[in-house]
Parts: structure tokens; C-alpha cells; sequence
């Protein structure tokens, strides 16, 4: 399988204290891989690192055999690296299908750079339908962003990244703040974006028991090391990951 991005000794300090500790990984294309850890563990400061919002102390980022690592965020998002949009890159008072069309919009700007040449505002429109098809949200199209419910921001902020169309998604804890009703329904449009096959996806979770059947690999995050990387059987089999994790963290 082709590997698409790979990190090597990834490393960052704040101060002195060592969040990300010398991981090295390597993702195929259209793999699905999760990142579990307690808190704190370092999962967010490494997808920080993924998608450029920081920079290491030590060590490489390459995808497709580039190395990335000096690229800023926005410069790695045009290579095909995207990061799920905050809850503040959604623009309240418009509609859901306002919010998804100017991240459509936005795309073709980064893609084509001239928006007209590449979409009028009719079918920039019918392309955001279909992303909101795509995180069953298309009954909500009319409603005001500020309006949703929790669950419902967070289909929304996939909508809008699935409309920047990066090869790489990154998602970071899309049940957080759920309430238990809402979660299958998040996990339900997760899984339909890994069942389209053309995306590779990096997703970050406290709650193994969620991703384990969606995952084609694991790597477990512990005080920033990498504790354990392999396939969800492998890492339920794993005695360090048992022991430190499942053991009494976990939950
Ligand atoms: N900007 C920062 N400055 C200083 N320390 C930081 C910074 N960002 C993260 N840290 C520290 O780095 C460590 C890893 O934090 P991180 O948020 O990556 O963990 P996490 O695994 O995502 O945890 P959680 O599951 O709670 O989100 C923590 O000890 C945190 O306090």
C-alpha cells in the first residue's frame, strides 16, 4: 500500500515539558487510523502538528515523500491535509447551507483560484447539498447555524471539511460533548465517509470501544510516547497498552 504521510521522531516541548516524544508513524492512502490516549496524553498537540498549527522542536512530517514539516497550516491544507473545522470557523447567523457553500467556495478558491472559471454560485450551491447529504444534515439546510444542536454543529463542521475535499481528514473527537443519543448518529456519517474510499482519515478518540470496528489501525498515545501501534486486534492483545491504558484509565 502507498504511504501517504509519515512522521519521523516527532518531537515538541513546551518549556520543558515533552508533549509529542520522538513518534514516529507512517498512514497509507484511504487508511483509517485512530489515535487514542488518556488525557492529555499529547493526541491534539500531535494533529497540531499534522495540520502545521505548530511547529516541532525536533523531527520530520513528509507526505507523499515531501517533507511538509516548515509548510504552514494553509499551505498543507492546499497539498491535502485538512483539519475539522472549530465550532468558530462556523458562521452563526447564516444557514447551514450558507456555511457549507462558502467552504465550497473556499476550496475552489484554493484549488482553481479563480472562482469563476470554476463554479457558478448555482452549482457551488448543489455541491454543498451534496456534503450535507453526505453528514445527513440536508433537512437542516434552511436553519441558522446558531440554531443547531450540538451533534448537529459537529456534522456541520465535517460538511464544511469534506467541502475543502483534502485527501487527509483530520478529526479530532467528533463525539466530544455529545450526548449519548447523538453519538451513533456522528458514528454513522464517519463511517459513510470511510466507506466512499477516497478519503484518508486521522481521527482522535478517548473511547476506544467507538472506534474499534471502524479503524484499520490504532496508535496509542501515552505521556506523548507512542505506546503501541498496529490493527484493533493487535492493540487489544497489546499487555503495555492493557496494563497502561485499558487498565485502570481507561473510562
Ligand atoms: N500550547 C501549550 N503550551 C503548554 N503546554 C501545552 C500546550 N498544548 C498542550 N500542552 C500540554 O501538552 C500535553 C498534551 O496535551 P494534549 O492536549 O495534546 O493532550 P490530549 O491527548 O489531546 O488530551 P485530551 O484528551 O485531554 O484532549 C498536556 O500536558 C498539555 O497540558
Amino acid at each position: 500500500m502507498e504511504t501517504l504521510f509519515e512522521t519521523k521522531d516527532l518531537t515538541i516541548a513546551f518549556g520543558g515539558h515533552i508533549a509529542v516524544d520522538h513518534v514516529t508513524i507512517s498512514v497509507s492512502a484511504n487508511q483509517f487510523k485512530s489515535i487514542i490516549g488518556p488525557n492529555g496524553a499529547g493526541k491534539t498537540t500531535f494533529f497540531n502538528l499534522l495540520s502545521g498549527q505548530l511547529s516541532p522542536t525536533e523531527g520530520e512530517i513528509f507526505f507523499r515523500g515531501e517533507n511538509i514539516t516548515k509548510l504552514s497550516s494553509t499551505e498543507r491544507t492546499r497539498k491535502g491535509i485538512g483539519r475539522s473545522f472549530q465550532i468558530t470557523n462556523v458562521f452563526p447567523n447564516l444557514t447551514v447551507l450558507e456555511n457549507v457553500r462558502l467552504a465550497v467556495q473556499s476550496q475552489a478558491g484554493i484549488r482553481y483560484q479563480i472562482l469563476s472559471h470554476f463554479k457558478k454560485y448555482k452549482d457551488l450551491e448543489a455541491k454543498a447539498l451534496e456534503w450535507l447529504e453526505m453528514v445527513m444534515l440536508e433537512d437542516k439546510q434552511e436553519t441558522l447555524a446558531i440554531n443547531l444542536a450540538h451533534g448537529e454543529k459537529r456534522k456541520l463542521e465535517i460538511a464544511m471539511l469534506l467541502a475543502l475535499n483534502t485527501e487527509v481528514l483530520l478529526l479530532d473527537e467528533p463525539t466530544a460533548g455529545m450526548s449519548l443519543e447523538e453519538v451513533p448518529a456522528i458514528l454513522d456519517v464517519i463511517r459513510r465517509i470511510k466507506e466512499k474510499g477516497d478519503r484518508t482519515i486521522l481521527l482522535i478518540e478517548h473511547k476506544m470501544d467507538m472506534i474499534l470496528d471502524l479503524s484499520d489501525s490504532i496508535m496509542v498515545l501515552f505521556n506523548g510516547r507512542l505506546l503501541a501501534d498496529g490493527t484493533p486486534e493487535e492493540i487489544m492483545q497489546n499487555e503495555t497498552v492493557q496494563s497502561a491504558y485499558l487498565g485502570g484509565i481507561h473510562s
